[in-house]
């Protein structure tokens, strides 16, 4: 038989929830993919209680679903619609009761994130070059021309986003399992460094880096999006790596600024990605020049050129050069990215999101 949408709404017609009416029905399956095997999709309950009576159905469901002989991972994520009725025991602004950073479960291959159409990483190979401030104007730019985005910090070493998103609220969890995301700039999003004591996460290592990152990805109600940016801590650690194989990437984003010790990094980041067959979609040039605002006068601080000139050795594209400017610098630190202030400054990001947006990418 083979495995489709049809195969699997049928194998759902024989769970039944509490109210008598079966998984089928009611168009409580949302935003399901099957993809070689691979099973997911989102239960929508009415609200966060109701959510809580479905987990047994849930459960049924998966094991109903494994039991298909075609089929090799289920991933089913609950959520309430925002606007019902919270659990008794969330207050608004309550830290969920779920703790971040556990070993995680099972996974067979790698899983997409249901509703998320296109998951693009961001990474560079030393820190400080500015990729959580393109992943942040990126993601405003591309919110700007009408993209639904989410942004993941997964940077959980040094979480940038919050000061650079001007974001700083517990995310809430009203039925102790989801995490709902927060809204900034148009912009949905999340950050691990949110939902860990500061310092946590440092002694973290493989095992519970990726059971964090499954977690960030798999209970954060991300919702129909047609673009998930994840903006990776530098080099090429087990963030990196777990993501690269757990993950359904659509690619990688390298950024670097055009010094050789930066490439030199950055070439180590993008063989990382080639050899766990993550397409590296494009470089981009961070600080490239730099326009003095008194005279005009342009200077390239740390070079120019180098990394279009990489991106040709290697054989990708080469997506953006990106000025260094103070202002740049100082919206990032008020928490409201440039390209939500400044219109001659966001340009750039702005023909980087729609050459993104043209190529299908995001
Ligand atoms: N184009 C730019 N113009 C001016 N300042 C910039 C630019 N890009 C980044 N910066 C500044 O450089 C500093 C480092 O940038 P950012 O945090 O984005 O880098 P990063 O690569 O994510 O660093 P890390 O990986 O260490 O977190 C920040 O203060 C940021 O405001």
């Amino acid at each position: 038989m083979p495995l489709n949408h049809d195969t699997i709404m049928k194998a759902l017609a024989d769970i039944a929830l509490p109210d008598g009416s079966t998984l089928a029905q009611n168009d409580v399956v949302k935003a399901l993919t099957v993809s070689q095997g691979a099973v997911s999709f989102v239960l929508e309950a009415p609200d966060a209680t109701a959510a809580r009576s479905w987990e047994s159905a849930r459960a049924r469901a998966e094991a109903a679903l494994k039991a298909l002989s075609e089929v090799t991972s289920v991933s089913i994520v609950m959520t309430a619609h925002s606007g019902a009725p919270a659990a008794p025991a969330a207050k608004p602004d309550a830290a969920p009761s779920l703790k971040i950073g556990r070993h995680p479960t099972p996974q067979q291959g790698k899983q997409g994130v249901p509703g998320v159409k296109s998951i693009i990483a961001i990474a560079s190979g030393k820190g400080g070059v500015g990729k959580s401030t393109v992943s942040s104007n990126l993601a405003v730019a591309l919110a700007k021309l009408g993209r639904k985005v989410g942004l993941l910090d997964a940077d959980i070493y040094g979480p940038s986003q919050p000061r650079m998103m001007g974001v700083s609220k517990k995310p809430a969890s009203p039925d102790g399992t989801s995490i709902e995301p927060l809204h900034a700039h148009g912009v949905t999003m999340m950050s691990i460094g949110l939902m860990v004591e500061e310092g946590e996460a440092i002694v973290w290592r493989g095992p519970m880096l990726m059971g964090a990152m499954q977690q960030m990805l798999g209970q954060v109600q991300w919702g129909e999006l047609d673009v998930l940016l994840i903006d990776l801590p530098p080099g090429t650690g087990d963030v990196q790596l777990t993501l690269s194989q757990k993950t359904e990437l659509t690619g990688a984003l390298v950024v670097s600024t055009p010094q050789d010790v930066a490439l030199l990094d950055a070439r180590r980041g993008i063989s990382m990605f080639e050899k766990l067959g993550v397409p590296v979609l494009g470089l981009i040039e961070n600080m490239s020049t730099y326009i003095c605002p008194e005279c005009g006068h342009e200077a390239h601080i740390f070079g120019h050129g180098g990394v279009a000139k990489e991106a040709e050795k290697i054989g990708v594209p080469f997506l953006a050069a990106l000025p260094l400017s103070l202002q740049t610098r100082l919206a990032g630190d008020s928490g409201t990215p440039v390209v939500a202030q400044d219109e001659a400054l966001a340009e750039p990001y702005m023909r980087l999101a729609d050459r993104l947006i043209k190529g299908g990418i995001a």
